[in-house]
């Protein structure tokens, strides 16, 4: 039986799903499963579609293991366990599609080495995809493998929310907002039209709430405004990650605190946000179970940003109708959401707190003047239609 395999190498996991192609107008989910924690204790967990589990597996002390080194376990263990499924194709999860890539594209060198001059505008991810697609590359180097921007959903979006306030030639050089999490936006956007068409016609604030966080404004279903800009650092305090920064205090770090531009880029990547503000985990699981006042502020100063730039993405789209939470956090914690929701009762939001603990799909009380929704994202499924599409132009 036919299946295509999808890839989504974030920046503290790897999730991964298996389709059946039957009827390849829906692909039919076989498994999933994914590797998360890495660089704290990375931990794989795989399942069928009917949810009995295929794999439990942990590296104790392998904080250490990069991406790559847990592709080729992950690997050496599917391939003992595709059974009859024939994999035809491979789609990835690309963080940076630059100016150029606004669709899915077939992987070849050349797309490779482009993609490759992006790796700096996004360290934490871009650099894991290629190693993906790289590690395919070598084990099956026919196998047609499609590259799924999460950048192209927000080429659209009008020039005004795509300029920064720099000289123009900058702009023309692509240094611009791009926006990230493009996939999950793009599933969430279909997912509404089809459960809630009324709500996915009108103004929408996606709030992408996980290990990377950010918001997107959108009307009728397209992206007008989102809050990563040339890189996946903008916006949002995220688990490691600061979110928007003063530029200012970039220039202090280098010019009088004497750090190097690599140990800028780890300060900002990979020590800030959760982790950097509560010195304990960029985990929100573990900082909510874990009651010093510095996990307490850490969660109050992501939940106070988040509100803020609700606040920005409400202006963008001059009011609002819904607001979606997604992701690790979005989907999970009503204790975050319901922090963001009650700074945002200007707005005429209400939760309904019994709805919001249980994660129902509608959070929001009657009487919301703005409805309230969690969707459970599903980048790997957006990714196994993209590749199914681009098979079928190969097809021609
Ligand atoms: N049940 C849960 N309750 C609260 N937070 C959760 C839960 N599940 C996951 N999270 C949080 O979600 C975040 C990871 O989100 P995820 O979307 O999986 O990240 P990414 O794909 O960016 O690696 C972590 O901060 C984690 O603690
Ligand atoms: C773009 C981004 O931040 O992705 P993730 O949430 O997977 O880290
Ligand atoms: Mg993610």
């Amino acid at each position: 039986m036919k299946a295509v395999v999808s890839l989504n190498a974030g920046s503290s996991s790897i999730k991964f799903a298996l389709f059946t192609l039957d009827d390849p107008s829906v692909p039919l989910l076989a498994a999933s499963g994914k590797i998360e924690k890495i660089g704290i204790e990375p931990s794989l967990r795989a399942q069928s579609a009917a949810g009995s589990v295929l794999v439990e597996r942990t590296w104790p002390g392998g904080a250490d293991l990069t991406h790559a080194d847990l592709l080729k376990d992950l690997f050496a263990w599917a391939i003992d366990h595709l059974g009859d499924r024939e994999v035809v194709a491979i789609g990835h999860r690309v963080v940076h599609g630059g100016t150029q890539f606004a669709a899915p594209a077939l992987v070849d060198d050349a797309l490779l080495a482009e993609l490759e001059t992006l790796c700096p505008l996004a360290p934490l991810h871009q650099p894991h995809n290629l190693a993906a697609i790289r590690a395919v590359r070598s084990l099956r180097p026919h196998l047609p493998q499609v590259a799924c921007f999460d950048t192209a959903f927000h080429h659209g979006k009008p020039e005004v929310a795509s300029r920064m306030a720099l000289p123009r030639e900058f702009h023309d050089r692509g240094v611009r907002r791009y926006g990230f999490h493009g996939l999950s936006y793009e599933y969430i956007a279909a997912e509404l039209g089809r459960i809630a068409p009324d709500l996915a016609a009108g103004r929408v604030i996606a709030a992408h709430l996980g290990n990377g966080a950010s918001l997107c404004a959108m009307a009728n279903g397209q992206s007008i405004d989102t809050t990563m800009g040339f890189t996946a650092l903008d916006g949002l305090m995220m688990g490691t990650r600061c979110g928007s920064l003063d530029p200012g205090v970039v220039l202090y770090l280098q010019s009088e605190l004497g750090l190097s531009v690599s140990e800028v880029e780890d300060l900002l990547y990979r020590r800030s946000g959760l982790l950097g503000v509560s010195g304990i985990s960029s985990d929100m699981r573990t900082l909510s179970a874990n009651e010093s006042q510095a996990a307490a502020e850490a969660i109050e100063l992501f939940v106070w940003k988040a509100a803020r730039e609700f606040g920005a993405m409400t202006a963008s789209l001059q009011g609002v109708d819904a607001l979606v939470f997604t992701a690790g956090i979005g989907e999970n914690h009503a204790g975050v959401r319901n922090g963001i929701c009650k700074r945002l009762e200007w707005l005429g939001v209400r939760l309904d707190d019994r709805a919001n603990e249980a994660n129902d799909f509608r959070i929001s009380a009657p009487e919301s003047q703005v409805a309230v929704l969690v969707i459970p994202t599903d980048e790997e499924r957006m990714i196994a239609m993209h590749t199914i599409a681009a098979l079928n132009r190969m097809a021609g």
